[in-house]
């Protein structure tokens, strides 16, 4: 397993929710990661994020990780959730929130 490999193994398992995003969540660089950023806000829940543009490796790397061609990706417990699209629609339905509920992570508004 090369390095890049590792490196994104031990960010999606020693972090419970993983935003590999491009730019950061207080400057994101693209829209489409500056919206999972505001509904992961929203949600309130917490998470690590990785700035793909800081590293091409990475960029690359995150892409044959999970076999997915796009970023921004969203990974919770290890587990990639998808990119933009599938975290809005998951959102709009109500089914990311329990998600995460599911998981064990607390959100906002929930007991
Ligand atoms: N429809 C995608 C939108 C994301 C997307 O198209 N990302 C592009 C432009 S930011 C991308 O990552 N391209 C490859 C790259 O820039 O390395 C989603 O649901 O996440
Ligand atoms: S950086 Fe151009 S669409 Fe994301």
């Amino acid at each position: 397993m090369s390095g890049i490999n590792e490196f994104i193994e031990n960010e999606v398992k020693t972090n419970d929710v993983v935003l590999f995003m491009k730019g950061t969540p207080q400057f994101p660089q693209c829209g489409f990661s500056g919206q999972v950023v505001q509904i992961l806000d929203y949600i309130g829940v917490d998470y690590k994020s990785v700035n793909v543009l800081a590293d091409a490796e990475i960029r690359q790397g995150i892409k044959e990780y999970s076999n997915w061609p796009t970023i921004p990706q969203l990974y919770l417990k290890g587990e990639f959730i998808g990119g933009c699209d599938i975290v809005r629609e998951m959102f709009q339905a109500g089914e990311l929130q329990q998600h995460f509920q599911e998981h064990g992570i607390s959100v906002r508004g929930a007991a």
